[in-house]
């Protein structure tokens, strides 16, 4: 088995609040994992300081084998990919131009994309149900629309370690479950690694192996999706009861 992400005794504090003490997991190829936390909890600040965005205050992240500190920015877009939450920062371009982005990393300085590089893109568009929309400007799109390209965005570039920060924001039901297929049947397919932060609890219980629970109160814990979705883990990460329902569909998750 191959890590592709691993972090040792990370610690993150964003102001003076504590976000993650002592952190350490490894995260192999070809494993969906969830990220999971009350509002407010760092969800959102894991996420930028795995992908390089802002450092740790101490402790270590590692791709593959190599030190996240050490790698250069170039390398780091084709080894690791982020879907941002609020991404308000797109340019006035064209669907198809904002999906080509994804290839970047992958050209040279002054490279154009290629007839490759535009039917992986063409390719990502149709998988996204965005195909009928590669020629409007992105601010046209509905709020839906755009997470779908941004999810479209982060197939095209192929990383192998792919963080995401509520993929599922905006999104319809059936597009939140075939999206998140294709994402995890990808990563599963290439031995890729994607860590999501996720508030639906059965989405997380449908698509992820493991999970990372941030607690507000205490350090963070790891483990198996099946182990850690309990009443009792549940409650105490999110200060509130949750009932966990075994049904002929599958355990359900409510609020009480
Ligand atoms: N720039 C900042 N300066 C100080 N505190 C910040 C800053 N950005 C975020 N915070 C605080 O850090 C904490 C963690 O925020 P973060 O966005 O990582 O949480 P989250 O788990 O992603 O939340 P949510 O589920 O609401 O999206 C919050 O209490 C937030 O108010």
């Amino acid at each position: 088995m191959t890590t592709l992400l691993s972090t040792h005794q990370l610690n993150i504090r964003i102001g003076n609040k504590q976000i993650c003490t002592g952190l350490s997991a490894g995260i192999q190829a070809g494993e969906v994992w969830g990220l999971l936390g009350g509002n407010g909890a760092g969800k959102t600040t894991l996420l930028h300081t795995l992908a390089g965005l802002r450092k740790p205050d101490s402790g270590q992240i590692l791709y593959k084998s190599e030190l996240l500190s050490g790698i250069n920015s170039r390398k780091k877009a084709r080894m690791c990919g982020i879907l941002l939450q609020d991404d308000e920062s797109q340019f006035p371009a064209t669907v198809m131009e904002t999906v080509l982005q994804g290839r970047h990393p992958h050209l040279s300085l002054w490279q154009w994309e290629g007839e490759e590089d535009e039917q992986i893109a063409v390719d990502a568009l149709i998988k996204t149900d965005l195909a009928e929309h590669k020629d409007k400007n992105v601010t046209q799109l509905s709020g839906g629309e755009k997470q779908r390209l941004k999810i479209a965005t982060l197939l095209v570039q192929n990383p192998d370690i792919l963080l995401a920060d509520e993929p599922t924001n905006h999104l319809d039901l059936p597009h939140q479950i075939n999206l998140l297929k294709l994402l995890t049947d990808r990563v599963r397919s290439n031995s890729q690694t994607l860590l999501m932060s996720l508030h639906d609890l059965n989405l997380v219980w449908r698509f992820c192996d493991k999970v990372i629970l941030l607690y507000p109160d205490r350090e963070p814990e790891t483990g198996n999706t099946v182990d850690l979705l309990i009443p009792d883990h549940l409650e105490a990460l999110y200060q509130h009861p949750i009932h966990c329902l075994d049904t002929d569909k599958g355990r359900l998750f409510v609020a009480a």
